[in-house]
C-alpha cells in the first residue's frame, strides 16, 4: 500500500521530509504541500510530482492524501493538527505539538474523542540508533537503576530572533523527551541556573543555561543548553545507574592523523547528526499509517513536553524550583 502525503510547511525541516518521502521512504508519495510562501511550496512540490495548495485546509481536505506532516512554523501547529484529526486522517507534527499546553490539551482531547491515535510528535531522538541502544540497555536493567541524567544540547549558533524561552521550548524539549522515554517516567520539577554568559550571544539571551529536573521516580536530570558554542553541533547524554553508566555515542567520524596531531571532526547542525534519527522516524510513521496504527511519541508527550518546558520558563524567570503539574495520564495513552 502507497500512504499518500500532504505537507504543510514547505521550510528547512518540510522540505527534507519531503525529499525524504519521496527518495528515502518506501511505501510514501508525497501528493500536495502548502506553505503560506506560495512560491516556495510550488518550487518544492513541482520537484516532487506534487501538487501545491493554497492552505492546510484544502491539504487535509484532499482526496487523494491519507495522512498529513505538518512542519509549518509552531505557532501554526495546533489548528492544523485539529483539523486532520477532526477528518479522521493520521498526523505527523514536526515538535512543538503546539506552543502552549492548552492547545497540547485540546488535541488530546479531540483524539480521545475520535477513539484512536493518530497523532505523532516529531521527537527524532527516540529513532537515533545511539539512543535506542541507550534505551535497551537501561530496559534490560544493565546499569541497575538509573539515578542520574548528564545532557549536553550545544548549537554553534543561534539566529538573534532566537531568545531566553526557546532554551527549553525548542532546544531542551528533545532532551526533555528523550529522558521521560529513556527512564518511563515522568518530569515533576524544573530548575534553572545561569552561569555568567557567553560573550558571543545577542544581548537578550542568557546563554548558556542549565536546567535541572527531577522526575517522579527520584532521579535527578541535568542539560546544558548552549547554543552560540561556536564549535558545532554536540549532542551528549550519559545515564548513570547503581552498578554502572551509559554513554550516547558520537557519531562516527573518521579520526584524521596529520602535522602531529588527531583530530576527528564534530558534525555542524542537526540535519546531519539527526539524518539516520529522521529517516528511520519517518518510516516507521508511514509504516503505522499503513498499518492502521499510530505509534511512536503521540500527542500525550507532546502535552507533557509543553507543561515541562513551561515549567522550565517559569523557573528562568523566577529563579525558583518549579512543579511542572502535569496531568495524570489517561489510559488511552498508556
Ligand atoms: N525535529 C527536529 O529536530 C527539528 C529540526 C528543525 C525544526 N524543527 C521544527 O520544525 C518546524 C519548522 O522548522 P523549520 O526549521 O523548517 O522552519 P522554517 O522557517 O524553515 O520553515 C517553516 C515553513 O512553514 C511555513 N509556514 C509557517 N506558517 C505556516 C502555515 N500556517 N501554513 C503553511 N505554511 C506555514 C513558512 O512559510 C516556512 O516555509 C518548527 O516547529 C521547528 O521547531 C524540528
Ligand atoms: O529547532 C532546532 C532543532 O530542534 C534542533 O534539533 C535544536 O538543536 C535547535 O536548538 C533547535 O533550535
Amino acid at each position: 500500500m502507497t500512504v499518500n502525503v500532504g505537507v504543510i510547511g514547505a521550510g528547512m525541516i518540510g522540505a527534507d521530509h519531503i525529499r525524504r518521502l519521496t527518495t528515502v521512504v518506501s511505501g510514501a508519495r508525497v501528493r500536495a504541500v502548502t506553505d503560506i510562501d506560495a512560491a516556495r511550496a510550488a518550487a518544492v512540490a513541482d520537484s516532487v510530482g506534487a501538487r501545491a495548495l493554497p492552505g492546510d485546509t484544502e491539504v487535509i481536505g484532499a482526496g487523494d492524501v491519507d495522512a498529513v506532516l505538518v512542519a509549518s512554523w509552531g505557532a501554526a501547529h495546533a489548528e492544523s493538527v485539529l483539523a486532520a484529526v477532526a477528518a479522521g486522517k493520521p498526523v505527523f507534527c514536526e515538535k512543538p505539538l503546539a506552543t502552549t499546553a492548552e492547545d497540547c490539551l485540546r488535541i488530546v482531547d479531540a483524539e480521545q474523542r475520535h477513539g484512536r491515535r493518530l497523532v505523532q510528535v516529531g521527537f527524532m531522538r527516540r529513532y537515533d540508533p545511539g539512543y535506542r541502544e541507550m534505551k535497551r540497555v537501561i530496559d534490560a536493567g544493565d546499569i541497575g537503576t538509573p539515578l542520574m541524567v548528564h545532557c549536553a544540547h550545544r548549537n554553534a549558533t543561534v539566529p538573534e530572533s532566537y531568545h531566553s524561552a526557546m532554551a527549553a521550548h525548542d532546544t531542551a524539549i528533545h532532551e526533555i523527551d528523550a529522558v521521560r522515554w529513556l527512564l518511563s517516567d515522568e518530569i515533576v520539577s524544573a530548575q534553572v541556573l545561569t552561569p555568567r554568559r557567553t560573550a558571543h550571544r545577542f544581548e537578550h539571551l542568557q546563554d548558556p543555561q542549565i536546567m535541572l529536573f527531577e522526575t517522579a521516580g527520584g532521579a535527578r536530570v541535568d542539560v546544558e543548553v548552549f547554543v552560540n558554542c561556536q564549535y558545532g553541533y554536540d549532542i551528549q547524554c550519559e545515564a548513570v545507574g547503581e552498578t554502572g553508566t551509559v554513554r550516547l555515542p558520537d557519531p562516527a567520524q573518521p579520526a584524521v592523523r596529520t602535522a602531529g596531531r588527531s583530530a576527528t571532526p564534530v558534525l555542524q547542525d542537526w540535519k546531519e547528526r539527526f539524518t539516520v534519527a529522521y529517516d528511520v522516524e519517518i518510516q516507521e510513521w508511514v509504516d503505522s499509517v499503513a498499518a492502521g496504527a499510530a505509534g511512536g511519541p503521540g500527542s500525550w508527550d507532546g502535552y507533557a513536553a509543553a507543561m515541562i518546558s513551561d515549567a522550565t520558563v517559569e523557573a528562568l524567570r523566577s529563579g525558583r524550583i518549579v512543579g511542572t503539574g502535569i496531568k495524570a495520564r489517561p489510559d488511552f495513552y498508556a
